[in-house]
């Protein structure tokens, strides 16, 4: 799979296509419905699949702080789509500058001149273009003048609703990990590579895999039994997300893993962390000693979670 990173990279090559555009946040059940459709569009009008993200995420650059927290960030993202057999992902930056573009004007740039788009399938609430004026209709109207279909999303619903990258999030609050699952069509999980942290997880015997979240300000928080993937590795632990009060001021989210029974120098390697179960929320203690009882109790607690859920 190919990434094109912005429309000044986009050549003549990648004329001629099927397409569609959105934030695609979770690659979803819903999302993955629309993409399947795209597949089979393009088999059928022997075209390849391009689509196109912005990154960051509009809301992101209007309001980063009132952005709701996003359920993986591009890496995750492009690997998802490469996953489902997408052929081309064009990741268009949101700056100063293409914030003004207008909408008939991003059409053109886009998806006649960039694209060639032969066949485009979008949300109907879709907006797009300076103010959000651009929308489903404008969309249609243009490919009637040059030459492109435009069709909408169907919508997919499960458990009797319609299945969003909103209602997603509201699940990780909720910790019904079940639900999210579900609505995603795997379970939910943070991949990143393990970083060097205070060292200070080993002296309270309990040694922990860092993960930097960055832009992804994960959608909980709190004290987790988690699997974690490392290579083909399928390993139990328990995790906490969140700014460890106890020890960090910053504030700064982080994902912090303890792997049970492991004992291996794991940095820069990439590990998946699968969330299964909350145990509890993320406190301040008075005290590291405290904070290292509790931690020990957690690993319990993770134990008897995986016991019970292996005879069950
Ligand atoms: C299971 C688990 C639960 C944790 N709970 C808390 C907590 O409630 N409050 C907190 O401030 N830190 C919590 N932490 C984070 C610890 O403060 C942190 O792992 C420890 O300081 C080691 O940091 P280091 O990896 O940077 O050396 C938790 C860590 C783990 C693994
Ligand atoms: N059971 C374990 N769970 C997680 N990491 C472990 C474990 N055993 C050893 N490690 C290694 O130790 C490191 C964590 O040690 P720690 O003292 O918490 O340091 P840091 O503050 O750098 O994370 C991990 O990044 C990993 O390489």
């Amino acid at each position: 799979m190919e990434l094109i990173r912005g429309l000044h990279n986009l050549r003549p090559r990648h004329r001629g296509c099927v397409t569609t555009i959105g934030a695609f946040d979770g690659v979803h059940h819903g999302h993955q419905a629309v993409l399947q459709q795209l597949i089979d569009k393009g088999q059928e009008l022997n075209l390849p699949t391009t689509v196109v993200v912005f990154e960051p995420l509009p809301r992101e650059y209007f309001a980063p702080l009132q952005a709701p927290a996003r359920l993986m960030s591009f890496r995750e993202k492009f690997q998802a789509f490469k996953a489902l057999g997408i052929d081309r992902v064009l990741r268009i930056r949101f700056t100063p500058g293409f914030q003004d573009m207008g909408a008939k004007e991003f059409i053109q740039q886009v998806f006649v001149k960039g694209l060639g788009a032969q066949y485009i399938i979008v949300g109907d609430d879709l907006r797009f273009g300076r103010n959000r004026g651009g929308d489903f209709k404008l969309l249609q109207t243009e490919g009637q003048i040059h030459g492109f279909d435009v069709v909408a999303t169907s919508t997919l619903k499960i458990r009797n609703d319609r299945v969003s990258s909103t209602r997603i999030r509201k699940a990780l609050e909720d910790s019904d990990f079940e639900l999210a699952e579900m609505l995603l069509g795997k379970p939910y999980s943070i991949a990143g590579r393990v970083i060097v942290g205070q060292q200070l997880g080993r002296h309270l015997h309990a040694p922990t895999a860092n993960i930097a979240l960055r832009r992804l300000r994960a959608p909980m928080s709190g004290v987790y039994a988690v699997e974690v993937e490392i290579g083909e590795r399928s390993l139990q632990g328990v995790a906490n997300v969140g700014s460890r009060p106890t020890v960090d001021d910053s504030l700064n989210a982080i994902l912090e893993v303890h792997i049970l029974d492991f004992n291996e120098d794991i940095y820069g390697k990439k590990i998946t962390v699968i969330f299964r179960k909350k145990i509890r929320d993320e406190q301040k203690f008075d005290s590291i000693d405290e904070l290292k009882e509790q931690i020990h109790k957690d690993i319990d607690t993770g134990r008897q979670y995986f016991v019970a859920s292996a005879n069950t």
